[in-house]
């Protein structure tokens, strides 16, 4: 067991990785400055949709590794918020509509047709992390949530302010972000803090938190050197 001054200590390492989060990467400054054109921001939709479909078979995996009731009974809320339970529900679904208010077709989006091969390795390596790395090491990977919801607040506000022809309504999914992001990251956070109690698996933990930036990183590579190619 951690004293509580060492899970003091790890909660900081593990929030001193927003240092590596996706905020900072060049796309990302150029979309909250206004920078982007419309078809920069269709190509990251589109290739973000990627990431979003994946979702739930990552958290579905992190359910059929996970061996505590208590865990799993939250856990699931994850899917449910993306997948939705009906039509036209979820954040897949609004994630869809974002698109659309973009100017791409569901079509052009469900087909994956724009997906670029480093938006592919980033999201497959981050669903195959979570079937085979511990249980408690998948749920680690999912705390950059911690550090996302200053940039979906920011990304609300720049959108409205220099993209005005996007409807707002197709602003929902970040907007919804706002509120599941905390409530989410503060249950991994504690999920983690309880259930990794070894140097091991703490170190284990931070591991996890550093390759899922990398991840949402390498993506943002992926989606802007595809735009500099006019692909
Ligand atoms: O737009 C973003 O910058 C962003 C980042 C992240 C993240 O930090 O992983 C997620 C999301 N959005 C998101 O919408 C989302 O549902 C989500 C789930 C997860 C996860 O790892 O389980 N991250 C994120």
């Amino acid at each position: 067991m951690a004293t509580a001054t060492e899970t003091d200590e790890f909660v900081a390492a593990l929030r001193a990785q927003s240092r590596r989060y996706h905020d900072r990467h060049p796309f990302h400054r150029a979309m909250n400055a206004g920078a982007l054109t419309r078809r920069q921001l269709q190509a990251w939709a589109a290739n973000r949709f990627y990431y979003q479909e994946n979702l739930p078979r990552k958290d579905a995996a992190i359910l059929a590794n996970c061996p505590h009731r208590e865990v799993r009974r939250r856990w699931i809320l994850r899917i449910v918020d993306q997948d939705g339970t009906a039509d036209g529900e979820g954040g897949i679904e609004a994630w869809l509509r974002l698109g659309e208010a973009l100017g791409l077709t569901r079509e052009e989006m469900g087909d994956d047709r724009h997906v670029v091969p480093g938006v592919r390795f980033a999201v497959d390596a981050y669903v195959t992390f979570a079937r085979t790395r511990p249980w408690t090491e998948a749920v680690a990977s999912s705390l950059t949530e911690l550090f996302a919801p200053d940039l979906m607040a920011e990304r609300l506000t720049a959108f409205e302010r220099h993209y005005p022809w996007i409807d707002r309504p197709g602003l929902a999914y970040f907007r919804s972000r706002l509120t599941q992001a905390p409530r989410d990251a503060e249950h991994a956070l504690e999920v983690v803090t309880a259930y990794c109690g070894s140097p091991a698996e703490r170190a284990g933990a931070l591991a996890a938190l550093s390759f899922k930036c990398d991840v949402l990183w390498s993506m943002l590579d992926a989606i802007e050197r595809s735009c500099a190619d006019g692909r």
